[in-house]
């Protein structure tokens, strides 16, 4: 193994082991890290520890790095959400300080931008489409509500260190200058570094320059650059594969309240049939797994949706009423029930709205990899693993994907 990444999430993960199996790397993405890697150029180990509390997802965080150290990844990433989802409190922050510790090394890129997506940094500041971060819906999220733009002052609420800066005139001015100012930014101990990135070139340029460093950061648009640094060295081998095609019944279960999820939830449930959990039943223990697990089984022939998904005020509502934590891990551990159940019962394509939603299934479904396939839309591909057999999987992003995604994904992830 060439390249070793972490990522705080689990469609975080499948969008940047998408970007570098576009690349041309054969990669492979584990639940956690432990055991055998098998044949990969790059590991990308999918955490959940976005939303957990700073100490805990810096444990995991190193031990899930020291496990891809004895793999012997020369280069290592750490791979946040494109619209830098964390709190004053982390976890971005200390997570890339404690990496830099273990790896000996003093520069770490911060670059969340991914321009196929809307997401931008322009002098310090984070875009989605043409809004700043905190007016773009993310300002509502229900675990990482992001209320300031500014990465740098954002990033330094987390940091015990004083945070640097690149901005596009230099990303742009060329190889040597870009190489400068991150030797400067080293020079001044500035041990994180928020680089502006506005389109694919900007990722491609900043790539090719940290060839040598140790630790990157950022969204899966910092990884475009990176698999020809491999290439150039001739480390790679021609070994990206297809994936096998499973065939069977198929579910779409959403967690995610993103603005583009709502959007996705109406469209898909126009034509097709759907169940929106009742979360004030779910919390009083009213509604169990059995219930919903038969109500998809009998709609199993028109691969049906449930979900939880729901408007801001909604959600906040539920949360003033059962407490935020506590709301989400009881959705959360529902999504991964009902999915074990599903799967277990023979659905053989599922397609899943939502980071902490998809964690919460991938890690009920107890696999160890998945493989990875074409990509459905920007961010997100096809994903194959072993439960009982073959299981085609889609974990999307809260806001990833266009409005039809869930009907799209379904015939991508397998056949009928
Ligand atoms: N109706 C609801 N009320 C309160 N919380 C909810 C509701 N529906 C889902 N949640 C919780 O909100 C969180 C949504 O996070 P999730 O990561 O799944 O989606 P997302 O943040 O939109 O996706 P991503 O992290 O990929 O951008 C989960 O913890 C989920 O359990
Ligand atoms: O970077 C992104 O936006 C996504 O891969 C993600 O992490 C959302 O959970």
């Amino acid at each position: 193994m060439l390249l070793g990444a972490i990522a705080d999430d689990f469609t975080g993960a499948s969008d940047l082991a998408n970007t570098l199996a576009k690349e041309g790397m054969a990669t492979t993405l584990f639940v956690g890290a432990g055991g055998k890697a098998g044949d990969c150029e790059a590991g990308v180990v999918a955490l959940k520890t976005r939303s957990i509390p700073a100490a805990d997802a810096v444990a995991q965080s190193l031990y899930a790095a020291r496990w891809l150290m004895d793999q012997g990844c020369r280069q290592f990433l750490f791979k946040y959400c494109s619209t830098f989802d964390s709190t004053p409190h982390g976890n971005i922050g200390p997570v890339t300080e404690a990496l830099l510790d273990l790896l000996g090394t003093d520069i770490a890129i911060v670059c969340p931008a991914f321009p196929a997506t809307g997401r931008r940094i322009f002098m310090g500041h984070l875009f989605v489409g043409d809004r700043l971060l905190n007016e773009s819906g993310m300002q509502n999220h229900p675990l990482t509500p992001m209320t300031d733009p500014d990465l740098r002052r954002f990033l330094r609420l987390q940091t015990k260190g004083e945070v640097g800066a690149i901005h596009l005139d230099t990303v742009r001015s060329g190889p040597e200058a870009l190489s400068s100012a991150f030797a400067a930014e080293r020079q001044a101990g500035h041990r994180l570094v928020v680089t502006d990135a506005i389109d694919d070139d900007d990722l491609r340029r900043i790539g090719k320059v940290a060839t040598d460093h140790r630790l990157i950061t950022g969204g899966s648009g910092i990884a475009i650059g990176l698999p020809r640094n491999f290439r150039d060295k001739n480390l790679l081998g021609n070994k990206v594969r297809p994936l096998p095609v499973p065939t069977g019944r198929g579910a779409v279960l959403c967690g995610s309240c993103s603005s583009m999820s709502q959007k996705q939830v109406a469209d898909y449930s126009r034509d097709n049939p759907h169940y929106a959990l009742d979360t004030g039943a779910l919390m009083a223990g009213k509604l169990t797994v059995s219930e919903v697990t038969d109500w998809v089984l009998q709609n199993s022939h028109a691969n049906p949706l449930v979900y939880s998904t729901a408007d801001p005020g909604t959600v906040s509502s539920a949360q003033a009423a059962f407490g935020r934590d506590s709301v989400a891990t009881t959705i959360e551990r529902f999504f991964g029930e009902l999915a074990l159940a599903l799967v277990d019962s023979g659905v053989r394509r599922l397609v899943v709205g939502g980071g902490e939603t998809s964690g919460a299934v991938v890690e009920a479904l107890s696999v160890r990899s998945l493989r990875i396939g074409a990509e459905i839309d920007p961010g997100v591909p096809a994903l194959a693993t072993e439960r009982n057999g073959l299981l085609g999987l889609a974990l999307k992003s809260g806001n990833f994907g266009a409005v039809d995604f869930f009907a799209k994904a379904l015939q991508q992830v397998g056949t009928a």
